[in-house]
């Protein structure tokens, strides 16, 4: 049975990634590529479906996890009545082939251990041919994939597993690597486990050494964690940047506002590009505005609002029937239709990304610009159209307020790059349309009776996303219309002290359901507290969201505050992403600096 979200932590080699609960059970692996189709997906309905346990035999056992100090390497330590064992996991990557890599050692006494292994790959669906290489390994085989396990321990078949079992004495280790590679390639050369853990963890402790822990304080060791699940998600290649690297955890226990996050939003890789920036690491954004230059490439009409890893367009969405899903919750997708929709915020992301980028000496080239032009241009002649909005809805498109919002701030950063940087364009006609959208939205988009903005023009409802109004500098935090704005919010959308994105029962998303509170939206609200003087606030409603990270520091999309529990796709950029900025916000002495704000303010 699978854990709870929280008892998962992260692995991967910023390529393809798995997650390991705390029972020492790998029960989501995507190899080779994030997207990939998975080998072992249990999370999603049960063992049948593939996993890859490394325990002691005692059930009566002890678990204590960490990761390595700077590092993606996971030690998680196994105290039974007879001794301690600690399996080391982590994620290699060799020319064409994925290594998953598991130590374990003994540290005390003496731990009799259980290895499974039950590969299933396409989504825990297709039993593969298992057969024993000349070498001794092991080599799993379905159609184009393959996978190869060298173990240091004997093992047997039983009952469509493989089954190793062992008892390690003080100082004594046992290894474990599964290689993925393509079948129709030579069985990729043996790799010893040890070098892989040392080499990654040199890794990640070389990258690690740019972050600077004074400018997050006390919650340096929070924050560091989160730039390494950032960096996690980053194709090391491609500089692509997913949402998360799992699909379908439920956003609701038991519903099925299940969804696919193993693509690249222009909006959420932004908005981590800004988080890793912010923290000193330029080369991962030189790498994402390469990628978007060449995913959003060609027609303006035709920019989506994501991609795949790599910038591929067809993310046709499907369910996958055979999986039981979450803890029960259907249907698990896979591919993602909001590729489709219209969503005017990300032309705000992505020029303020674009500008940002200028700001750093980022940009060496006239391709970039050329392209916001067109960019500008198109959003000339659709800023005035309803939209699905940052949420993704799918109950039809509104005039929401903070699609308009991210339209105005669009120009604000091409306009910005023309006067700060000496950029062409027709300046006074995009000062002319900022202005106008500037207009409207205050007109329509503000409701004298509620004395707050609303999700959209002429409705009665509020939005979390317009926490985003003085955050990315519409209007100056002091603005009545913005203070009056939060006092709504704070009416109507806290739940337990947590913001809820919108009130799920106006059926503006046409979904059934409803569901946790996303996390992103409460870390906004620290960010203006911050910014209109209310400190205190700021600071607990930090400290009550640090504590929902799980023992590795990690954090899903969304939480559950009746369940206590984390709902949604694990661990979520987006959120990590909000904890950066609020940490480093909290300790700024003239309060956020959110890299939008400077974008309006700079
Ligand atoms: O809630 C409905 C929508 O949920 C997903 O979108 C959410 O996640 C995205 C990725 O982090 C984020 O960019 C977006 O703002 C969120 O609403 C899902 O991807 C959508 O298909 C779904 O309609």
């Amino acid at each position: 049975m699978a854990g709870r979200i929280e008892d998962y932590a992260l692995i991967g080699n910023c390529e393809g990634a798995g997650l390991v609960g705390k029972d020492g059970s790998i029960d989501w692996l995507g190899l080779p590529r994030f997207d990939s189709p998975a080998c072992f997906a249990a999370i999603l309905g049960d063992e049948d479906n593939g996993f890859w346990r490394i325990a002691p035999v005692d059930q009566e056992v002890q678990v204590a996890r960490r990761y390595r100090k700077g590092t993606l390497v996971l030690e998680t330590s196994f105290t039974t009545a007879t001794g301690t064992v600690v399996v080391t996991d982590c994620m290699g990557r060799r020319e064409g082939h994925s290594d998953v890599v598991r130590l374990v050692r003994c540290t005390r006494g003496s731990v009799a251990m259980r290895m499974s292994l039950s590969i299933r790959f396409e989504y825990g669906l297709v039993v593969p041919w298992v057969s024993r290489l000349d070498d001794g390994r092991l080599s799993a085989v379905a159609g184009p994939e393959r996978l190869v396990l060298d173990s240091s321990v004997p093992l047997r078949g039983e009952g469509m597993r493989t089954i190793g079992e062992f008892t390690l004495s003080e100082e004594d280790d046992a290894s474990f690597v599964l290689t993925w590679s393509p079948s129709f390639r030579p069985v990729p050369p043996r790799c010893s486990a040890g070098e892989v853990i040392e080499r990654a963890t040199w890794g990640w402790r070389e990258w690690s050494k740019t972050f600077k822990s004074e400018a997050s304080g006390p919650w340096a060791d929070l924050v560091l964690r989160s730039l390494i699940t950032l960096k996690a998600l980053t194709h090391f290649e491609t500089g692509g940047i997913v949402a998360a690297p799992t699909t379908s955890l439920p956003e609701q226990l038991g519903g099925g506002r299940n969804w696919d996050y193993r693509y690249c939003w222009l909006r959420d890789a932004t908005l981590t590009l800004y988080a890793l920036v912010d923290s000193g690491f330029l080369s991962e954004a030189v790498a994402w505005r390469a990628w978007l230059l060449r995913a959003v490439a060609g027609s303006p009409d035709q920019m989506q609002i994501m991609y795949g890893v790599a910038g591929e367009r067809r993310l046709s969405e499907y369910q996958l029937g055979w999986l039981n899903g979450y803890e029960g919750a259907r249907p698990v997708r896979v591919g993602n239709a909001a590729a489709n929709q219209l969503q005017l915020d990300v032309y705000g992301e992505v020029l303020g990304a674009m500008y940002q980028a200028r700001c750093f000496g980022m940009d060496h080239d006239s391709a970039g610009w050329q392209l916001e032009k067109k960019l500008v241009e198109h959003l000339g002649t659709i800023w005035m159209d309803p939209d699905e909005g940052i949420w993704e809805v799918r109950g039809g498109r509104r005039q929401f307020t903070h699609s308009k919002v991210m339209a105005w701030s669009a120009y604000n950063a091409a306009i910005k790059s023309i006067e700060e940087f000496g950029l062409d364009g027709p300046v006074d006609e995009w000062r002319a349309t900022r202005e106008e959208i500037h207009r409207q939205v205050c007109e329509q988009g503000f409701d004298r009776d509620l004395n707050s903005f609303t999700q959209s023009y002429g409705s009665k409802t509020l939005d979390a996303s317009l926490l985003l109004i003085p955050i990315v500098g519409f209007l100056p935090p002091e603005d009545p219309r913005v203070l009056g704005t939060v006092t709504a919010i704070e009416t109507h959308l806290l739940q337990d002290g947590l913001v809820a994105r919108y009130d799920t029962g106006t059926s503006v998303d046409g979904l059934t359901g409803t569901e946790g509170t996303f996390l992103p939206c409460s870390f906004w609200l620290v960010d203006v507290y911050t910014m209109i003087d209310r400190h205190d606030e700021a600071q607990a409603l930090f400290e009550r969201l640090a504590s929902f990270c799980n023992d590795v520091g990690l954090l899903s999309e969304e939480y559950d505050a009746t369940a206590k529990r984390q709902v949604g796709n694990f661990p979520q950029a987006f959120t990590h992403v909000g904890l950066i900025n609020s940490a480093r916000n909290l300790l700024r002495p003239k309060g956020p600096r959110l890299a939008a704000t400077e974008m309006a303010t700079h």
